[in-house]
């Protein structure tokens, strides 16, 4: 159903009274509104939107409502009356927030006549939402989780924004604790589901990796038998997931990866700056494709990518064009040529977040590109979070990936990343700060023409201070995007 103006029309009244067992507080049926997105933060609602009411460690939703109904909210679901309002305003009361936003998800999906894709794995969720985003659009009407709205309210908050006449519905789901990944699950009831890989990442909340292996494994719980899993044959746990797979009664679980069983196997792959060359055989289909983000990870990434095309009924070729035209986003890889006024330098921005396996392979893009004349490479590494009593060592580990990436310097701040600093020789540290906001002044004097500076660190670090400082030395504040020209490429 859509509007006059033809946009998707998601919920009626009637509709979303019957999926929340929601009433009007007058007891009167519940109007004749329409709404056309969902949104559960006052400050970002859009005209047309179904405001939903939660309360969090902060606030309670409700006292929004009236916000959310002047911004142009079509109305609004509330465990309580808000106080003020018109006895006509347009209110689903409902027992609780949350739940109600989960019965719109599970409703949704129940209606939705396309496929579900759905990514979860240590690293690499986003990315590979992003790329199957990319190479389904052609090929359908795709949909997929925006951002990282992955928790136990970013899922059923995606599930209720989604139009359910999307052929293809891509949806991430992420965790730090077992347990997490089963429910989300069962609400998604993916057709496809994709494990991208496991590792030391969110280790804070478990005793071990295999532990976090069994969490992601939750990702069965709520598929069919006649869904496909999707298992990276490469990694440490691939056994253990397929038993896990197997266990949920699933048949069909297929593999990508470079090893020689793989379902999706890597055939070759030349690696650039920022790109790489692809040949891979998809379940007997031979594919060559020009990845647009660089790094082995990604290569790896994109197998999967390409089995779950597959497996939900896509077009492998022409999804296999779609990951040429990837762009690296904000926090997750962009680069950008910074203009000072003798030369220029590359700045790779990785500051969304960090994990061990995630920096070690982001030291090795780093490798790969070479510095203009005159320039260096330089790290700018913030502390990764949730590690547990790990920490300290994942850190100083970080040394030998940045040796053999021909690192020149690395600046470091937080006391995590003092073990790293600690273990580096000394013609390589460059200076460590207990913050982000210290570090910036320091990394930004260091700068010069013709050096490539990769930033990362977990969200919590802060780094997007050092990313802010370093886009604020261009000359004429014009920073452009460099993912592609003039920067020197060097081959395997
Ligand atoms: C509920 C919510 O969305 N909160 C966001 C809000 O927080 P804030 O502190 O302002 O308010 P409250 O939560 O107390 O507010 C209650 C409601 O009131 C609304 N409200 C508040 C003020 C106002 O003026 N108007 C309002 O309408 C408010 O919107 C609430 O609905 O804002 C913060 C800043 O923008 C957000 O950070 C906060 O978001 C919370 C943290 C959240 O979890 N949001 C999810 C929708 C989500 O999916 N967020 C993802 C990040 C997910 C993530 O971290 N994933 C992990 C793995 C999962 C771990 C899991 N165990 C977990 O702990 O989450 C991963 O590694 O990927 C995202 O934002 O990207
Ligand atoms: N297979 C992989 N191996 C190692 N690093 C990877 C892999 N895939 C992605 N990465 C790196 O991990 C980091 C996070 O990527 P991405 O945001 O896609 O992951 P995510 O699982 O969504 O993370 P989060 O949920 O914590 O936001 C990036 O630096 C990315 O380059
Ligand atoms: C913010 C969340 N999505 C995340 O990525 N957390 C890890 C710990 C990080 O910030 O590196």
């Amino acid at each position: 159903m859509k509007t006059a103006s033809g946009t998707d029309i998601l919920w009626t009244a009637a509709d979303a009274a019957a999926a929340t067992n929601g009433r009007h507080p007058s007891g009167r049926t519940p109007g004749r509104w329409v709404a056309t997105g969902v949104s559960i933060d006052s400050r970002t609602v859009q005209p047309g939107d179904l405001f939903v009411a939660l309360r969090g460690p902060n606030f309670d939703g409700t006292a929004f409502v009236a916000d959310a109904l002047a911004k142009g909210a079509a109305a609004a679901i509330v465990p309580a009356v808000p106080p003020g309002l018109p006895a006509d305003a347009p209110l689903l009361l409902v027992e609780d927030g949350l739940t109600a936003l989960e019965d719109l998800g599970r409703v949704s999906r129940l209606n939705l006549r396309g496929k579900v894709i759905a990514v979860t794995g240590s690293v690499g969720k986003t990315g590979t939402k992003e790329a199957l985003k990319a190479c389904l659009d052609s090929q359908g009407k795709t949909y997929a989780t925006t951002g990282n709205l992955n928790n136990h309210m970013g899922v059923p908050l995606t599930l209720a924004r989604m139009p359910v006449d999307s052929d293809y519905a891509i949806i991430e789901l992420g965790m730090n604790h077992a347990g997490e990944i089963g429910p989300l699950s069962r609400m998604v009831k993916p057709d496809v589901a994709i494990i991208t890989t496991v590792e030391a990442v969110h280790l804070e909340f478990f005793s071990s990796v295999e532990g976090i292996a069994d969490a992601k494994a939750e990702i069965f719980e709520g598929m069919d038998p006649n869904g496909t899993a999707i298992l990276n044959r490469d990694n440490p746990h691939f056994a253990r997931l397929l038993a896990a797979a197997r266990t949920q009664g699933l048949t069909k679980v297929w593999s990508f990866g470079a090893h020689d069983q793989a379902d999706a196997r890597l055939v070759d792959c030349s690696l650039h700056a920022t790109s790489s060359a692809v040949t891979a055989d998809i379940r007997g289909e031979r594919v060559q494709y020009c990845l647009s983000l660089p790094g082995r990870h990604h290569v790896l990434n994109s197998l999967g990518v390409l089995l779950a095309v597959k497996a939900a009924g896509g077009d492998v070729g022409s999804a296999a064009r779609g990951l040429s035209q990837l762009q690296a986003i904000k926090g997750r890889g962009m680069r950008r040529r910074v203009q000072l006024s003798k030369g220029s330098f590359t700045l790779i921005d990785e500051s969304y977040n960090a994990s061990p396996v995630s920096v070690a392979a982001s030291a090795t893009v780093l490798g790969k590109t070479d510095p203009g004349a005159g320039g260096r490479r330089i790290a700018v590494l913030g502390d990764m979070r949730e590690l547990g009593g790990q920490g300290a060592s994942l850190h100083a580990g970080l040394a030998e990936p940045f040796k053999a990436a021909g690192a020149d310097l690395v600046f470091c701040c937080g006391p995590l990343m003092r073990h790293l600093f600690d273990r580096l020789p000394a013609a390589m540290r460059g200076r460590h700060t207990d913050d982000s906001a210290s570090l910036a002044p320091l990394v930004a004097d260091a700068v010069r023409a013709g050096d490539v500076v990769m930033v990362k660190g977990s969200a919590g670090s802060r780094m997007g201070a050092v990313v802010e400082a370093l886009l604020a030395l261009d000359h004429d504040n014009q920073a452009t995007r460099a993912d592609a020209p003039a920067m020197a490429a060097s081959g395997t």
